[in-house]
């Protein structure tokens, strides 16, 4: 019997990239960041956490040493005992892009190397044809926004005039999106996605990697609140994944969180959503009672991303993670033999760094399996690796990109 879990803390970069200073991300660093502030009482927030950053689950399995690995400089935060089949490295993306569909294919075995299309930080930021088809087969009076924003920020700007007017807010980032933001009621939640489906297929020629739907609620700027009937619509994945080679050969893959929006749905088996990493993690354990022998759960727990990595709320990240590390034994208890857990991430987002987006970084590979000899798998040249190695574990044949680290971990022939 073998099982795959793997869970992507979605943002949860350990600095070191080598290429970050094309991105203009050259020192930073998602964890250390955090840590460093952490430990200094910078991040203590009344009811919410205090003090020094406390993982001691992800630690056990190898966070600290991952952490190293990734910037070639020891990592002081945490302590070095390990569990006894832990396994521990870093990875480098190779795909272009710094963004989560980038990220999670390439774990999927599948490198982005074309280029995203992008929209200049210019207002208005979208090219004035796109905008007269979107008013137009998108029948609305007119759009708001038009801009690069952080969501929350744009949503206290235009959301009362949107009201007034039925005018969706689309707005834009470094990221290859297209964002709508409406109001579930004023505006309706279906024709919200409805907007975003015409908007999705005009968008394709250029090459835009999602269109998001931004549901919210509220009735004045100060009260505005997204929801979590946000819904991605990405484009297809354009070569076959981890995942489609599972599906092809009847085994499952149940998608926890927006993983299966990620992939399209392609290559998915099932898919279950919650609100927030808790509810999710919730899921995820479901998940794993489920699955069967040659399946995989792949989860996304993305309130690292949106609710603290954009927010830059380092507070509010270092709780998230202490909550994450806080339930983990609940999964390393449901492990049996055959199983293998990874824990990674899909790109960074550094809560101390400037502006509001993504950080180029590399990303821990981190995890465990009864059966597993554990160790070090050192610093892995693409994210592909991961997937290749959940690829042998589950006894497919090697895919077209990454190597798989399965027998540097003691995983069966
Ligand atoms: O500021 P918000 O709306 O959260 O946007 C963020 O979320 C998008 C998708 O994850 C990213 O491209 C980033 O711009
Ligand atoms: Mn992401
Ligand atoms: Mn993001």
């Amino acid at each position: 019997m073998a099982r795959a879990f793997l869970f992507v803390l979605d943002s949860f970069g350990i600095g070191g990239a080598a290429d970050a200073e094309r991105y203009g991300d050259a020192g930073a660093n998602t964890l250390a960041h955090i840590a460093e502030a952490c430990a200094e009482g910078r991040a203590d927030r009344e009811r919410l956490r205090q003090g020094p950053l406390f993982v001691p689950h992800m630690a056990s399995l190898g966070l600290g040493k991952a952490a190293g690995t990734a910037t070639g400089l020891a990592f002081a935060h945490f302590g070095t005992d390990l569990l006894a089949n832990a396994f521990h490295g870093a990875a480098q993306e190779v795909s272009s892009g710094k963004d989560t569909p980038s990220g999670h294919w390439e774990i999927a075995g599948l490198p982005v190397r074309f280029d995203w299309g992008y929209f200049p930080d210019t207002v208005p930021a979208f090219p004035a044809d796109l905008t007269a088809a979107m008013i137009r087969e998108g029948e609305v009076s007119g759009i708001l926004g038009n801009c690069h924003a952080p969501g929350t920020e744009i949503i206290e700007r235009f959301g009362e005039e949107h009201i007034r007017t039925g005018k969706p807010i689309c707005y834009t980032s470094v990221d290859s999106v297209l964002q709508i933001a409406a109001h579930e009621v004023h505006f309706g939640l279906e024709r919200l996605y409805e907007f975003c489906q015409v908007v999705r297929r005009l968008v394709d020629p250029l090459r835009i990697g999602r269109v998001i739907a931004r549901p919210f609620v509220g009735e004045t700027a100060g009260t505005f609140q997204r929801t979590y009937n946000r819904h991605d619509y990405a484009v297809p994945p354009p070569e076959p994944t981890l995942l489609d080679r599972l599906t092809a050969r009847g085994s499952r893959v149940i998608a926890v969180g927006k993983i299966g929006d990620i992939f399209a749905h392609r290559g998915i088996s099932e898919v279950r959503k919650a609100a927030g990493n808790m509810a999710m993690f919730d899921k995820a354990l479901g998940a794993m009672d489920d699955a069967g022998d040659g399946d995989l759960v792949f989860a996304n727990f993305v309130d690292f991303d949106t609710e603290f990595g954009h927010r830059r709320d380092v507070a509010g990240y270092a709780a998230a993670l202490e909550a994450f590390d806080r339930r983990l034994p609940e999964a390393l208890a449901k492990l049996q033999q055959g199983d293998l857990l990874i824990l990674t991430a899909d790109h960074g987002n550094d809560p101390t760094w400037r502006g509001t987006d993504h950080t180029r970084e590399r990303i821990p590979v981190i995890g465990t399996g009864p059966g597993l000899r554990g160790g070090d798998v050192g610093l892995r040249a693409t994210f592909a690796d991961i997937g290749e190695t959940v690829a042998e574990h589950l006894g497919l044949a090697p895919g077209r990109h990454g190597t798989s680290f399965h027998a540097m971990i003691g995983g069966h022939a």
